[in-house]
């Protein structure tokens, strides 16, 4: 039995939607297995800017610091794409990951065989399934560097400054090869050395920390081939290390082999077991009110919390294995509709729609399967 303070930032779009179905798989898991989860809301993003003026309130990082983890849905969206640099509320979720220290995001891409249709790629490229965990380095790069406008004979000119230290290069490195330890013992490092100096110290700085794992073995790839290759042949990866751009870049590319973006979930950490957990999506303003987007992303990302957090392993697991029944089952949101193929019945009336679910309904179907479950479990063990 445990009890555990979780802040919630449900950020802008679907952020809310997919963050509630989230905390209801939770809340189910917690009274199953004995756990209380208290949930406490913050704000931030473009919400955070309409109701305090600023993006990231500082009663929201005090309160993510006085909790045990985060969950985030997705901030942004087109209604503040004209403020500055500063002001925006992409910059409440850098501030929050700098604030925190959470200088490592992992994002595993994995294929649920039940959604094989919905991967674009060839059958036998897909084979038996595809395992990648991306380990993205969170708070460095160009996304934290000397940025500004300034002008030059040539008009203005506007300027992002991708540097890294050894120190930061070397405890993502660390956090990459531990990962493959329990993995397949693989690691590519992704990064452009033929060009960019940062990339020549990230590599070096890679090398050296392979020594101390000499059963991992590790490969160097340039980016622009690690996106050809992820579309080519995605088996040939297992962990993939990169900086915070490459990384950001190629989850997204990586998520669509998997079916969709609506799907892959993340965790971001720093040393002790506080973590945010985040899908990898972003705020899709597209979709935003509608109900229609998939909440398995953020519902995995609770799971890794379990998981990655909070030690809970078998209650991680539970998570896991009712969002791959309720897909194996037949159950689809929007995005991943063409991966369930199309039942004609002999008066030739299609049957597809009525597995096609909403968001909020998706969740619900998550959190009853992981109640069927649950009792499968006790009446076996009753015997
Ligand atoms: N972690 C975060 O908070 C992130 C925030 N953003 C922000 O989100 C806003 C929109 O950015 P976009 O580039 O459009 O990326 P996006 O990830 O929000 O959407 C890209 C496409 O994927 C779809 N999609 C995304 N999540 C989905 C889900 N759960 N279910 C079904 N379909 C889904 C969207 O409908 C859209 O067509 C921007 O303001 C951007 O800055 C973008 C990425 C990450
Ligand atoms: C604000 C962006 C860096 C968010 C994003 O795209 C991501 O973390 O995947
Ligand atoms: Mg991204």
């Amino acid at each position: 039995m445990g009890r555990f303070k979780v802040a919630v930032i449900e950020g802008d779009g679907i952020g809310p939607e997919v963050c509630r179905a989230a905390c209801e798989v939770l809340e189910k898991t917690g009274e199953i297995f004995g756990h209380e989860f208290e949930f406490n809301k913050a704000l931030a993003g473009g919400i955070a800017i309409d109701e305090t003026g600023e993006c990231l309130p500082e009663a929201t990082v005090n309160l993510c610091r006085a909790s045990d983890s985060v969950l985030l849905g997705a901030v942004g969206g087109p209604k503040w794409d004209d403020f500055s640099g500063e002001a925006r509320p992409e910059t409440a979720l850098l501030g929050l990951r700098e604030e925190l220290g959470l200088y490592a995001n992992l994002r595993p891409a994995t294929i649920h065989m039940a959604l094989k249709n919905a991967c674009p790629l060839k059958e036998e490229i897909i084979g038996d399934g595809i395992d990648i965990l991306i380990v993205r380095e969170l708070t460095g790069g160009i996304y934290f560097g000397e940025k500004g406008w300034k002008g030059s004979k040539n008009g203005m000119k506007a300027y992002d400054v991708e540097s890294y230290s050894e120190a930061e290069v070397k405890r993502i490195a660390i956090r990459a090869f531990d990962s493959a330890m329990n993995r397949q013992k693989r690691v590519v490092s992704v990064d452009k050395a033929n060009v960019m100096e940062s990339s020549r110290l990230w590599r070096r700085v890679v090398t050296e920390v392979s020594h101390d794992y000499p059963e991992v073995e590790l490969t160097h790839m340039y980016v622009d081939n690690a996106a050809m290759q992820l579309i080519k042949d995605p088996r040939q990866f297992d962990v993939m290390v990169t900086s915070n751009i490459f990384g950001d870049i190629l989850s997204d590319e990586a998520s669509m082999i998997t079916g969709s973006i609506g799907l892959l979930p993340s965790a971001s950490l720093g040393e002790g077991s506080f973590g945010m957990y985040e899908p990898i999506h972003g705020s899709a303003p597209d979709i935003a009110g509608q109900n229609t987007a998939n909440p398995i992303a953020a519902i995995l990302s609770s799971a890794m919390m379990l998981r990655h957090s909070f030690g809970l392993i078998e209650e991680a697991r539970c998570i896991e294995n009712a969002v791959t029944k309720v897909l194996e089952s037949g159950y689809r949101t929007y995005d991943i509709k063409d991966s369930y193929k199309i039942i004609k019945s002999e008066e030739g009336r299609e049957s597809v729609n009525s597995m096609i679910m909403g968001c909020k309904e998706m969740g619900s179907l998550i959190t009853n399967m992981i109640q069927a479950e649950n009792k499968v479990f006790a009446n076996n063990t009753s015997f």
